[in-house]
């Protein structure tokens, strides 16, 4: 097993980096050739994924480091254009793995698909009915895509609920119907889908009511991922703060997202920061994985934190992510976009429930660099130097220009696209 601590490799050059992964048999041949294009996903494949295509839109692919989980050493593919993520989910990691790494775990990938019934005549007894036919109606959702149930998967279960059983209003009443999915490796939706569909007809007939929506819900809290790590606080120690010092801070920063929604939709963003770039990368539907994590953060009645901070009896801080994650290793665009296979070859994941796992141990440390940042210099400080450099290249600077603008900037404490045209001027004069 590779360590996925390559100390320096911030600083080598893009060619360099990739020279290192090949000769550590982290890419194959095809994962080389993939990278190495200049047209990493060919415009013909581009037109068949998505419609109207007249182009691609390229994301930088950066690599987090350092990461330990449950024993096991990951490079994390991350897609992303907004700097210091990469940098500060390596640092985070590398400070977990000195504290033995993150512990993960995970539920059986149980999806849900919704079946909405209104008009019916009786929506007590329709519920009973479509419950004393839960096996028929098993049987009919697993005979629309046999395969699943051949994996081990398939329909498992049928709960029923009725909702706005008291309304007056002519559209309120309704029947829903969810179905529970494994969807072993995949993330599921168009198997699901296609059960709650071939399931409708007979939810019909059982109910007397008449069926409009058949599809997935991406609220998918019985397919869910959680990482812990336990940090002794002289791990947090930096320039000027005492560990114990930084621990507080972070639980104080918890506490104020808990209870706040105006600070816990930023304090989740930076969370997400972690999480959407290996979605991204590895080629699975983010906006499944946004809503199902923000609605997961109001189950107890409020928007609050996806993270928990704590101190244990043994003063170390204890960090806690558990998130709904509905994400495949196959299915979607993970087969189609060539550099989504060469991040599935990095990662190294053997199923869905890992790749969860792993998504979830990279937002914990990002939560963690973000708050570590928060409760001592400050955001501005690591981030806008490493901002620096996209703030010189939107004022004009390029090739070898880029760097020196991007330091001067950080030199005048001003990083800024003013400043930094200023600064091209001089340079270019
Ligand atoms: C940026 C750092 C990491 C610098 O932090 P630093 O203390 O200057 O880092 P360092 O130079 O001591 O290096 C420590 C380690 O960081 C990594 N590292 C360091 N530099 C690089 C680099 N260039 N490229 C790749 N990796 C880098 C690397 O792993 C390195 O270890 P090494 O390998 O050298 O042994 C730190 O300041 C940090 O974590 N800041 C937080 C950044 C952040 O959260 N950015 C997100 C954008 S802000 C936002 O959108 C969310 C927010 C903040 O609003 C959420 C919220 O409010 O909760
Ligand atoms: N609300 C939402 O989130 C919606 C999302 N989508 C989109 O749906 C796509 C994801 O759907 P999904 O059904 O996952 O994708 P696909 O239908 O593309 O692929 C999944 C298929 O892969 C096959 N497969 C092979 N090996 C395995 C394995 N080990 N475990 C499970 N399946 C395996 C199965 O087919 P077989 O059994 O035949 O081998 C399975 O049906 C995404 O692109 C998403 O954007 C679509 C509609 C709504």
């Amino acid at each position: 097993m590779n360590s996925s601590r390559i100390p320096g490799f911030y600083n080598k050059t893009v060619e360099e980096r990739r020279e290192l992964l090949a000769n550590k048999n982290m890419l194959t041949d095809e994962d080389i050739e993939s990278l190495f294009t200049s047209d990493p996903l060919p415009l013909e494949t581009a037109d068949k994924m998505i419609e109207n295509v007249i182009g691609t839109f390229p994301l930088p692919l950066g690599l987090g480091l350092n990461f330990l989980i449950n024993g096991k050493e990951y490079v994390v593919p991350m897609a992303i254009e907004e700097p210091s993520v990469v940098a500060s989910a390596s640092y985070m990691a590398k400070i977990i793995r000195e504290a033995g790494g993150f512990t993960t775990e995970s539920t059986d990938r149980v999806m849900i698909g919704q079946i909405q019934v209104v008009g019916c005549p009786n929506f007590q007894l329709a519920k009973e009915v479509l419950l004393n036919h839960k096996q028929q109606l098993i049987d009919i959702a697993n005979a629309a895509h046999p395969s699943m149930l051949a994996r081990g998967g398939g329909a498992e279960d049928i709960e029923v609920r009725i909702l706005n059983e008291e309304s007056t209003s002519a559209y309120g009443q309704m029947l829903v119907l969810h179905a529970y999915i494994n969807t072993c490796d995949a993330m599921g939706a168009n198997v699901i889908n296609t059960m709650v569909e071939a399931l409708a007809p007979t939810v019909e007939e059982l109910t007397n009511g008449k069926v409009y929506l058949r599809i997935l819900s991406n609220y998918a809290d019985r397919c869910l991922a959680k990482a812990t790590c336990v940090i002794p606080p002289q791990l947090l120690e930096s320039k000027g703060f005492s560990g114990e010092e930084v621990r507080d801070g972070i639980v104080h920063a918890y506490e104020f997202a808990a209870s706040d929604p105006y600070r816990a939709v930023t304090h989740n963003k930076g969370i997400m920061n972690g999480i959407d770039p290996i979605v991204i990368a590895t080629g699975n539907d983010w906006r499944a994985v946004e809503a199902g994590a923000h609605a997961y953060a109001s189950r107890y009645g409020h928007y609050g934190s996806m993270t928990t901070w704590s101190v244990d009896d043994h003063g170390n801080l204890v960090g806690e992510l558990e998130l709904p994650m509905s994400v495949g290793t196959v299915g979607g665009s993970i087969r189609v976009h060539p550099i989504s296979k060469v991040a599935h070859s990095i990662l190294n994941v053997d199923s869905a429930q890992e790749l969860a796992e792993v998504i979830v141990a990279v937002g914990l440390a990002q939560n963690l660099g973000a708050l570590k940042a928060l409760v001592t210099d400050g955001i501005q400080k690591g981030h806008m130097a490493l901002h620096s450099r996209s703030v010189a290249i939107a004022a004009g600077a390029t090739g070898e220009m880029i760097d020196i603008i991007a330091e001067k900037l950080v030199e005048a404490k001003e990083i800024r696209v003013g400043k930094a045209k200023e600064l091209v001027e001089q340079y270019t004069k």
